[in-house]
């Protein structure tokens, strides 16, 4: 009983020891009052959501064979609801989770902005995301929920054409606990996992279809633009001449004109 009694103390400790690191750096700088209310405010929701600051401290020092239990435990089902991931191999989808980091966002923060670079995708834990727009973001385009992907978009398409810009804000609704996967990350993974790739590829596009008709913005062009593993190099001119010769029996000719002189 004492150990426990004693755990929990030290936890309690840590924690206060953090945030009183925080608020003195914060007042060393000047930092203003509102943002350092949020920073108070993303400080006790965290500890009281979670127990801890930072899953990835306690996971990081665990053998993998653990972190791998402890994934699939937590997780695993979640993922395989995940319309995106359906039909992926499942041994990709734990590799996916040991990459995942764990972030929470204030009611209100924007998780996303319109016109960024995309270089990570979410998965809602818990809480809810809004797809905003319009004058002052007043339209909300659509509410996610917790299993919900978003920024998959930006990550699917080339970045050709501006297509690995985002296409819409994203807002926080209430607060909202976040799966974060970045797309070096994704990249990393569907290495090893091409008939994944394909899948994946194929459901991007069809989510990105589904989006623009549900109202949010996806440009019709971008749409086209999906590769997620590139597209295949053109063919060099000079190739194709030959091509060219080969198929009219140019080449042939010539052969034989050379051979008669
Ligand atoms: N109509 C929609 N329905 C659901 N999600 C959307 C819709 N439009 C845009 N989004 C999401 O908003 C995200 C903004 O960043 P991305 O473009 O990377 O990816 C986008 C989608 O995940």
């Amino acid at each position: 009983m004492r150990d426990v009694i004693g755990a929990a103390t030290a936890a309690q400790t840590y924690f206060r020891a953090s945030m009183d690191g925080c608020v003195a750096y914060m007042n060393t700088y000047t930092i203003p009052k509102l943002v350092q209310n949020r920073v108070r405010t993303w400080y006790n929701y965290t500890w009281a959501s979670q127990g801890m600051l930072d899953e990835s401290e306690l996971l990081d020092k665990m053998p993998l064979v653990m972190r791998i239990a402890i994934a699939v435990d937590i997780n695993l089902a979640t993922f395989q609801k995940i319309q995106l991931f359906q039909g992926c191999d499942q041994q990709m989808l734990v590799d996916m989770l040991l990459r995942l980091k764990s972030i929470i966002y204030l009611p209100g923060d924007y998780v996303v902005m319109k016109g960024d670079i995309g270089k990570e995708m979410y998965i809602i834990k818990s809480g809810a995301v809004q797809v905003v727009g319009g004058p002052d973001n007043s339209i909300v385009f659509v509410t996610l929920k917790a299993g919900c992907v978003f920024g998959e978009i930006s990550l699917l398409q080339s970045a050709k054409d501006g297509g690995n810009r985002r296409t819409a804000n994203v807002r926080a609704y209430g607060f909202a606990n976040l799966f974060v996967l970045e797309k070096k990350d994704l990249f990393d993974i569907l290495v090893h996992y091409p008939e994944s790739q394909k899948v994946l590829a194929k459901k991007g596009r069809q989510l990105i279809k589904s989006k623009a008709a549900a109202g949010a913005p996806a440009k019709e062009e971008k749409q086209k633009g999906l590769a997620l593993f590139g597209q295949k190099p053109p063919t060099p001119k000079l190739l194709k001449a030959f091509g060219n010769l080969r198929k009219a029996g140019l080449l042939d000719k010539l052969k034989k004109a050379e051979e008669e002189t």
